[in-house]
């Protein structure tokens, strides 16, 4: 029996090696498990999850609120109760997004206009919001500038305005409302969202990486020091979630997408609606005890880009039975 097993594995590993060059077992061909099809295991579900009423009598300030992922927690908290001041650069997109959220979920939205890179700025933005709603219980830093670019084609300016935005624009914005509450005695949440490579770095982003690196460093310091305040602080890393802010500066020609989904365990993109959620949960007083923590939420992206050995989920049943049988075969170091 053993001798008839051992004679078929290795008449199929000379299969294998025979024709090994036109094989190559295509790892990277179409002759593998398609990945995509087990998105139906994981549908994204659309609705708040918190109980209504959960950010009544709460003042939430989101920065970029006005589009994409900060347009969808906006939606999200204002459903939810939450009195909420968005702020960033384009006074129009944020009063047209202010409306169309105040008149779907019947609590106000204002808008205010704020470069976050300005610290002046900064702090004319804090002050109307103290005028209009008093401080903030919570606070997302969500607004970021980013493009895929050749590292060696980036100008200084490039750098700095990227770096300024992500960096320098969530330190000016948590400094300016970290002093004022502390001031006024009064507790809060302070969200960032960063990125998976955050924590990995990654090539033709490399500015982009590097401000949201010391985003992280800026939230996990903060955690430990201004607790004795009353003040939280986590980071929310995304995954690829679709907005035409994010997907036209770092897929421009759509060349990417396919491939990017087909690396994600769960077969999909996330949707806005996702991260609304867990923003949500995050900033509220149902995780009073969440404070330092980074939650990675990319559907499995950042492991399976970093297992050595995930590409062989490409490898079909029949090639496993000739791999294990070659691998079975082999005698001795
Ligand atoms: C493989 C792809 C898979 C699909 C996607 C998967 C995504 C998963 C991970 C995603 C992470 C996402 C992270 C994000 O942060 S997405 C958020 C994106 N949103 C935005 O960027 C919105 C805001 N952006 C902007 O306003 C602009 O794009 C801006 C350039 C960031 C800022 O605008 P502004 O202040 O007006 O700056 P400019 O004066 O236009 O430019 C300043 C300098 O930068 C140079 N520059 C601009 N664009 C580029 C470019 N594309 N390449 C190289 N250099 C650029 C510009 O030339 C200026 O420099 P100077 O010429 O030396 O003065
Ligand atoms: N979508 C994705 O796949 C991922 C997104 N992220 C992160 O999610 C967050 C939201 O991104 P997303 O919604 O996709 O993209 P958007 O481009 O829609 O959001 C970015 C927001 O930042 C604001 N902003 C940019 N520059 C400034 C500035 N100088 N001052 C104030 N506000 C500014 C923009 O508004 P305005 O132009 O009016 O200033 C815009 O509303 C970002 O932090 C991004 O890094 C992270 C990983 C993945």
């Amino acid at each position: 029996m053993a001798a008839r097993v051992l004679g078929r594995a290795g008449r199929l590993a000379a299969v294998v090696r025979s024709s090994a060059v036109r094989l190559q077992l295509r790892l990277h061909g179409s002759a593998g498990l398609r990945f995509g099809s087990q998105a139906s295991f994981f549908p994204p579900l659309g609705d708040a999850m918190l109980p209504s009423g959960s950010f009544n009598n709460h003042v939430a300030l989101i920065t970029g609120g006005g589009t994409g992922l900060g347009r969808a927690m906006t939606a999200t908290l204002s459903q939810l109760g939450a009195q909420c001041i968005i702020a960033s650069r384009k006074l129009d997109i944020l009063q047209r997004t202010a409306e169309e959220i105040s008149s779907q979920t019947g609590n106000k939205v204002h808008a205010v206009q704020c470069d976050v890179r300005d610290p002046q700025a900064v702090s004319q933005c804090v002050d109307q919001m103290e005028a209009l709603t008093g401080l903030p219980d919570v606070i997302i830093n969500n607004a970021a500038g980013n493009f895929v670019c050749p590292s060696e084609r980036l100008s200084p300016n490039a750098w700095k305005t990227i770096t300024d935005i992500v960096l320098n624009g969530t330190a000016f914005v948590t400094l300016e409302l970290g002093k004022r509450l502390i001031q006024n005695q009064k507790g809060a949440s302070f969200l960032a969202i960063t990125t998976i490579y955050a924590e990995s770095g990654s090539g033709f982003v490399v500015p982009s990486a590097s401000a949201k690196a010391g985003v992280e460093a800026l939230y996990k310091s903060l955690a430990a020091e201004w607790g004795r305040y009353g003040h939280r602080f986590n980071i929310i890393q995304p995954g690829p979630i679709r907005t035409k802010g994010a997907f036209s500066r770092l897929d421009p020609t759509g060349a990417f997408e396919k491939a990017t989904i087909d690396r994600i365990p769960t077969g999909r993109l996330g949707t806005p609606a996702e991260i609304a959620n867990l923003a949500a949960y995050v900033s509220s007083n149902y995780a009073s005890w969440m404070s330092g923590a980074v939650i990675r939420f990319d559907g499995g992206e950042y492991v399976s880009l970093a297992g050595e050995f995930n590409e062989l989920r490409s490898v079909t049943p029949d090639q496993w039975k000739i791999l294990e049988a070659m691998i079975r075969n082999t005698k001795g170091s």
